[in-house]
C-alpha cells in the first residue's frame, strides 16, 4: 500500500515524570520510537509500563519532561486537529444524538451545517450506523458507541489516530469485528495509526509493528515487524508465521509483567499477597 505523505510520529529519549505532593513517579525513561505515515503501530506492555503515558503525550494532553516528540517535524506541545483519539471508554456526549456527536468535530472547525450533516451521514455509513443516526448513545450497544467514537475521530480527517485500548470493554465477537472495521477505515483513509492493547493477537491482527515495553519506568524493549499480508484474514491466526511471533511476544511480555509484579510487591503495594515466580509464571495467594 502506498503510504500517505503526513503523520509521521518521532518520539526521542522521551522522560515522563508526574509528582503529586512529595511523590514523583517515572512513568516513562529514554522511550524511542517512530511511526511512519500510513503505518499502523500497537504498542504491547505490562500493565501500568506507561502506555497510556506515551499516548497522551502524542495527544498533548501530558507534557514529556524531556525529549523530542514529534509530528510531523513539530514538536507537540498541545492537542489538534490532525490528531484524532479514541479512549476505551466511549467519551460520547449523552445529550447529543449520534449524528449531532460525529457533526461535532466539524463545527468546531467551522464547516457549514448542510455540508457537515453530507459528511457525519456518509461516514456513519461506512460504519453501518446510518440507521442509528438519530439514537442517543444509551441507546447503543457498546461495539455501536464505539463505532461511533472512531468515526467521530476519524470525520475530522485527522492525519493521526491515536487508540487507548478502544475495544478493551467490549467482548471477543463484537471485538473481532471492530477489528475489522477499523482496519477498512485505516486503509481507506491511509492514516497513521497508534494503538494501545493488553492483547497480543489484536496487536499481531491488526499491526504493521509492534512495540513491546518494560515495567515501569517504560522503554522500548523490542520491536516486533508483523509480516503478515493485508488483507489479514481469521484463518491467519493459525499459520506457522502468526503463531511464532505470538509465542515472542508472549516471552518478552511475561519476563516484563514478573519484573512488574516484583516492584508492586517490593514497594509494598501488594501487602498480604504471598506470590511465587513459578515456572508457569507468577502464582499467589490472598
Ligand atoms: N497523572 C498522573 N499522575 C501521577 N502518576 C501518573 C499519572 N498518570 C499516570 N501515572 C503513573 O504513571 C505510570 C504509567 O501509567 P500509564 O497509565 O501510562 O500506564 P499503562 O501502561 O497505560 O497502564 P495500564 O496498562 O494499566 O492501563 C503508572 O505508575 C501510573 O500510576
Amino acid at each position: 500500500m502506498p503510504f500517505a505523505a503526513k503523520g509521521h510520529i518521532v518520539i526521542d529519549n522521551m522522560r515522563v515524570e508526574f509528582e503529586s505532593g512529595n511523590t514523583k513517579t517515572i512513568a516513562v525513561d529514554g522511550v524511542s520510537l517512530d511511526v511512519q505515515p500510513g503505518e499502523f503501530v500497537s504498542i504491547i506492555g505490562p500493565s501500568g509500563c506507561g502506555k497510556s503515558t506515551v499516548l497522551n503525550v502524542i495527544a498533548g494532553f501530558t507534557q514529556a519532561s524531556s525529549g523530542k516528540v514529534e509530528v510531523d517535524g513539530k514538536q507537540v506541545h498541545e492537542p489538534g486537529i490532525e490528531r484524532g483519539v479514541v479512549f476505551q471508554q466511549y467519551s460520547l456526549f449523552p445529550w447529543m444524538s449520534v449524528r449531532k456527536n460525529v457533526e461535532f468535530g466539524l463545527k468546531t472547525q467551522g464547516m457549514p451545517a448542510s455540508k457537515r450533516t453530507t459528511v457525519a451521514r456518509t461516514f456513519l455509513g461506512l460504519a453501518g450506523l446510518l440507521a442509528f443516526e438519530n439514537h442517543f448513545p444509551d441507546q447503543l450497544s457498546g461495539g455501536m458507541k464505539q463505532r461511533v467514537g472512531i468515526v467521530r475521530a476519524l470525520v475530522t480527517s485527522p492525519q493521526i489516530l491515536l487508540m487507548d485500548e478502544p475495544f478493551g470493554a467490549l467482548d471477543a465477537q463484537t471485538r473481532v469485528v471492530m477489528q475489522e472495521i477499523l482496519t477498512n477505515m485505516w486503509q481507506r483513509q491511509r492514516i497513521s495509526v497508534l494503538f494501545i492493547t493488553h492483547d497480543i493477537e489484536e496487536a499481531i491482527f491488526l499491526s504493521d509493528r509492534v512495540y513491546v515495553m518494560t515495567a515501569r519506568p517504560g522503554r522500548i524493549k523490542a520491536e516486533l515487524k508483523i509480516p503478515l499480508p493485508r488483507p489479514r484474514t481469521a484463518a491467519m491466526s493459525a499459520s506457522p508465521e502468526f503463531l511464532e511471533i505470538r509465542q515472542q511476544l508472549q516471552n518478552l511480555i511475561r519476563e516484563e509483567s514478573i519484573k512488574a509484579m516484583g516492584t508492586e510487591i517490593a514497594t509494598g503495594g501488594m501487602e498480604g499477597l504471598s506470590i511465587q515466580i513459578g515456572p508457569n509464571g507468577p502464582q499467589g495467594k490472598m
